[in-house]
């Protein structure tokens, strides 16, 4: 299909294709976009367009707001897609569907946060009071359980004020100083936020990464979804692992195995030379520096780094 074709889609264009859901924007799309080219998924997708065919798989990218892609996933509207741990959790669907791979990225934790001037020490403290969120399935859930915990203390069958969760969409964070809520619960990554709104976290809900979803029926009967699985894998590897290679004396090869013990074990081949070796093996590419200082000092030489662009491991 040439791409002047692919500007007006039609329902049998689908047909036979894998449809793979891609957050349509923000900090999970654009990390999607950098695997999705890694893993050679090519696709064109015409402005404003919500579907976009691959041009080279047998698969059409859906774009959809991160926090609608699990109930896409799980009823099967979709097979696979990415998107948050919590918005999974939040959907409540965790029986529908498989989690293949995390990503590593979009990592941050789900926590209670409340003004810094206040007195709450822990969730159950809210108990009764106003609670602002963009995730209310998740914590009208955790609530719920708190009201009927504090109820069984008093020995009353339900408590007189139950928490009140209100839903905001977005900047949640503001809902306190505006007298809207006593409490929220939102996302925390480096803190920022929280911090500048005054607030700090009381209890943590849940972590959180970016993962890749299955629809659970899909999974065995496509072997496309293996895949895509597998390159992006590949992909997330590249990113995270270099390539060292070093020359190191058999006599010093013991300690040298110890600072590079490789994902499975080094790769060594001998040298010319007498008694020196060549080591070849993967390692954390946020620990080059230190393995390098650290080989050079047991007297390892010639020690190169090497990016790797794509991998494939078992
Ligand atoms: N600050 C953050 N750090 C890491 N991951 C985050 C952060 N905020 C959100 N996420 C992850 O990204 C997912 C999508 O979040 P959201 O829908 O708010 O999009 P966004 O990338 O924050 O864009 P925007 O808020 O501008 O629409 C969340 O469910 C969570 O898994
Ligand atoms: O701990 P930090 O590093 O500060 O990150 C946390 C903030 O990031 C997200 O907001 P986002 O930027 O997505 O804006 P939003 O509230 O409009 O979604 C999240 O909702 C928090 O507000
Ligand atoms: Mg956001």
């Amino acid at each position: 299909m040439s791409s002047a074709d692919l500007t007006s889609l039609h329902a049998s264009d689908l047909h036979e294709r894998l449809l793979f859901a891609i957050p349509k924007k923000g900090r999970l799309n654009e990390q999607v976009m950098t695997l999705l080219k890694g893993a050679d998924i090519q696709f064109y997708r015409k402005n404003r367009m919500d579907i976009a065919l691959s041009t080279n798989h047998p698969i059409a990218l859906v774009f959809l707001p991160a926090a609608d892609i699990p109930q896409f996933v799980a009823d099967g509207n979709v097979d696979i897609g990415v998107t948050g741990q919590d918005m999974v959790a939040e959907a409540g669907v965790e029986n529908g569907v498989d989690e293949l791979l995390r990503l590593g990225f979009g990592k941050c934790r789900l926590c209670v946060q409340v003004p810094v001037s206040s007195s709450f020490k822990s969730a159950k403290d809210l108990v009764g009071m106003r609670i602002a969120t963009s995730f209310t399935g998740l914590v009208e859930r955790h609530f719920k359980e708190l009201d009927q915990q504090v109820a069984k203390e008093k020995d009353l069958k339900s408590v007189e004020n139950p928490t009140i969760v209100k839903f905001l969409s977005g900047s949640v964070e503001a809902s306190c100083t505006l007298g809207l809520a006593d409490a929220i619960v939102d996302l925390v990554e480096s803190g920022e936020t929280m911090h500048a709104a005054k607030l700090h976290d009381i209890e943590t809900l849940l972590t959180t990464e970016a993962v890749l979803i299955c629809n659970r029926n899909k999974h065995i009967m496509n072997p496309l979804i293996e895949r895509v699985k597998r390159r992006i894998e590949g992909v997330i590897v590249a990113q995270k692992f270099v390539l060292c290679t070093y020359n190191v004396s058999r006599a010093k090869l013991v300690d040298a195995v110890k600072i590079t013990p490789g994902k499975k074990a080094p790769t060594i081949s001998s040298l010319e030379t007498e008694g020196w070796v060549a080591v070849s093996v993967m390692i954390q590419k946020n620990q080059a520096a230190d393995v390098m200082d650290e080989l050079e000092d047991i007297g390892a030489q010639d020690i190169l780094i090497t990016q790797i662009t794509n991998a494939r491991m078992n």
